[in-house]
């Protein structure tokens, strides 16, 4: 069982996270309805732990600087899983990654899979055939650009996050971690609505060291110290990509 640090994790009932019509919808509404998750990915249960899902995103960049999407999407398919062990709280937050996810396999299993074989493919393809809504929602709702601009984001909370855990005191406390992180990240771009519920969320975390032995990685330790070894290749992920962005001037799509 894993302890809580504040009052609202307190009394929850684990209950595995199924995706059902009546499940509060968060995200852009665009699209209702999710497909089924695999056991593990709806239970968070795989037996694997947090190493192998971030070292998934030092797959995803190419000699020549390419960031490689099936790669970037099986990462976050892997913090999927790590969230929903953390409690049906955060089932909100993954259903909208999984949404994204999604969206971005069928791409990748349309007939222009090889459009969107990387980011830099994806941009290219869907700029030059007008494919990109710029300025305001239009015609492409969901367009491979501005779902990877919402997990983009998402990545730089992750930066963040896993360095405040990695440089922070044994008795730091998780939600505060999050919660700064946060801040300094995804809430520039989330409406009141959203912000209060992740702040809420945010409470139920476990304990810093809970929260590594979560992880699998073996002692608090050796956590650390995979964390110290994965964050680089996020923080190139996140740069590169960011760069990608900031040339083609779609850092604030609608
Ligand atoms: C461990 C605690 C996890 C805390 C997660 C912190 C991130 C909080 C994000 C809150 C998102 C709320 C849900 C809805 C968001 C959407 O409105 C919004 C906009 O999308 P739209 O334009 O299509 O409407 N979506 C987003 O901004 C994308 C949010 C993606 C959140 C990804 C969170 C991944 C969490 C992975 C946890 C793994 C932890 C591992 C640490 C050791």
């Amino acid at each position: 069982m894993i302890r809580r640090e504040g009052k609202v994790g307190r009394g929850l009932r684990p209950r595995s996270v199924v995706y059902t019509s009546l499940d509060f919808l968060v995200g852009s509404g665009r699209r209702k309805t999710l497909l089924p998750l695999s056991p593990a990915m709806a239970t968070g249960d795989d037996g694997h732990g947090l190493k192998e899902v971030l070292v998934t995103f030092k797959k995803c960049l190419t000699d020549n600087q390419e960031v490689l999407l099936d790669p970037y999407l099986e990462g976050w398919k892997g913090l999927v899983r790590f969230l929903n062990t953390m409690g049906s709280i955060f089932s909100f937050i993954s259903k909208d990654v999984v949404t994204k996810i999604q969206i971005m396999e069928e791409f990748r299993s349309s007939e222009r899979k090889d459009s969107y074989v990387s980011l830099q493919s994806m941009v290219s393809y869907e700029l030059s055939n007008d494919l990109v809504d710029l300025k305001k929602p239009g015609d492409h709702p969901a367009s491979g650009c501005r779902t990877i601009l919402r997990l983009h984001r998402a990545l730089r909370w992750l930066q963040l996050f896993l360095e405040g855990l990695r440089t922070s005191d044994t008795d730091s406390r998780t939600s505060v971690l999050c919660t700064d992180a946060y801040n300094a990240s995804l809430a520039n771009y989330h409406p009141w609505i959203i912000r209060k519920a992740t702040t809420v969320a945010f409470y139920t975390l476990p304990t810093r060291d809970a929260f590594l032995e979560n992880m699998k990685v073996g002692t608090h330790e050796e956590a650390v110290e995979m964390l110290g070894e994965a964050l680089p290749s996020i923080c190139e992920v996140y740069d590169v990509t960011q760069a990608l962005y900031s040339q083609h001037n779609l850092l604030d799509l609608p």
